[in-house]
């Protein structure tokens, strides 16, 4: 069970680490290159864990150095049937963008997970990927995993996704590597961008025009990979930083990719002191150093159009929302409903036991401002972004706030119990 405190301000330098979502695609990748990659800066999270596990599983030798990982990459078709099932444990970027790469593959392979990934959608890899020709069966109609995939034989696809899913957009483009002709994947907003990004470092025949991606037949080849620091993780530091008076804090190399940015947009809409240092390219995505001062901030209306740019973010932003002045109202979140949990229902739900005023929205949330937060004991859900952002809801609380079920933290920031310590006064 993890205790947070109200405390009198943020201040210190920290680092976090690496990105979940350049870590996932760095082993998935480096795996279907020829030749060996180096990943520096990887993120050891369950979550990543469990994507190397499952490329283990596949015949690939990984080799954790301490300071970098080194992988012996087999080339697109190296990969072999596993013996076993895959367990993508917790993580829906695993199953979904390893299906992708599954889907070109002419063996058998059953990929399961914990308890909540098995209630995640499915069908939305599914049956692109079957469209493409590769064989994909599951429970529901082949909606809910664990999934069945044999694949083999593609075709390229023109498609135009109905969510904004950049787990999606990634599983279609990593079977193209795989189709006959050029496969095209279209969005109304456009979700982040790394496997296009990583993709085209890697030498694939991958462009992006108009927020619309090509990737054609393509090999690829090992490279030395720089993993940024998570900007999902700094965002509860940067949030609870900005809103809390007397701050002082500064996070060093953070990725800035503009397709995740939307937290650092919001918080300053909200009246956040946020810049941004020493930004620079590493590998194909921007990194930089953030430096929050804190203040009062002010309650805003977040729509639609911004939430793929920051939808990890929104179980925090709902907290620091509730110290604001004014109320706070995000709507075109529906996509929140099937990540770890319902973080709709879950945030809601756990804000409300500590005294926020808080009204569950069909697709998001009104949080009033100017909260007088009590402790009291809350649930995770066995969510991690759950379990952070409600530990940041007891920095502000007058009460100690009682996350239970909070190891699940260890899915993206291990040491985010540590980091918080050395910075709170
Ligand atoms: O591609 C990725 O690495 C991710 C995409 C997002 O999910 P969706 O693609 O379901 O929006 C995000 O919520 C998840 O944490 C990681
Ligand atoms: C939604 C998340 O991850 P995934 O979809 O990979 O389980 C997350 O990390 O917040």
């Amino acid at each position: 069970m993890l205790v947070t405190n109200k405390i009198q301000g943020i201040e210190g330098k920290i680092t976090v680490p690496g990105d979940k979502s350049i870590s996932h695609r760095a082993v998935m990748l480096a795996s279907i290159s020829k030749g060996t990659s180096s990943i520096k800066g990887f993120l050891r999270g369950e979550d990543c864990i469990s994507t190397i596990s499952c490329f283990r599983g596949l015949g690939i030798d990984v080799e954790d150095k301490g300071e970098e990982i080194i992988l012996h990459g087999k080339g697109l078709y190296g990969l072999r049937e596993p013996e076993g099932v895959l367990d993508a444990g917790n993580s829906g970027t695993t199953i979904r963008l390893l299906s992708g790469i599954l889907a070109g593959q002419e063996f058998l392979t059953i990929v399961m997970g914990d308890a909540s990934l098995r209630k995640r959608p499915m069908a939305r890899i599914a049956v692109p990927l079957r469209k493409m020709g590769a064989m994909i069966e599951g429970r529901d109609k082949g909606n809910l995993a664990p999934l069945v995939i044999r694949g083999g034989n593609l075709k390229a696809i023109d498609y135009t996704s109905p969510v904004s899913s950049a787990q999606v957009k990634s599983a279609i483009l990593l079977a193209g590597l795989y189709g006959e002709g050029d496969t095209i994947v279209r969005e109304e907003i456009v979700s982040r961008d790394h496997t296009e990004r990583m993709l085209k470092a890697l030498g694939a025949n991958i462009k992006t025009e108009n927020g619309i991606v090509t990737v054609g037949k393509s090999e690829l080849h090992g490279e030395e990979i720089h993993v940024p620091g998570d900007i999902s993780s700094a965002a509860f530091f940067m949030a609870a930083a900005a809103a809390m008076p007397k701050s002082h804090l500064v996070i060093e190399g953070v990725g800035l990719n503009p397709t995740r940015t939307g937290i650092i947009d919001v918080l300053k809409e909200m009246g956040a002191d946020i810049e941004i240092d020493n930004l620079q390219e590493k590998a194909g995505e921007e990194t930089g150093d953030i430096i929050i001062k804190g203040k009062k901030l002010q309650g805003i209306s977040i729509g639609k159009e911004i939430i793929p740019r920051l939808i990890d973010e929104i179980p925090v932003i709902a907290v620091i929302a509730a110290t604001a002045e004014g109320k706070t109202i995000i709507t075109g979140a529906e996509e929140l409903k099937v990540k770890e949990s319902n973080r709709i229902t879950s945030m809601v739900t756990e804000l409300q036991k500590v005294g926020i005023k808080v009204k569950e929205l069909p697709d998001g949330m009104e949080i009033e401002g100017s909260n007088s937060i009590t402790g009291g004991r809350v649930e995770s859900y066995g969510d991690h972004r759950i379990a952070m952002a409600m530990a940041v809801c007891g920095l502000f609380a007058n009460g100690p706030i009682e996350v239970a079920n909070s190891g699940c933290i260890d899915i993206s920031f291990p040491d985010f119990q540590k980091t918080l310590k050395t910075v709170t006064k």
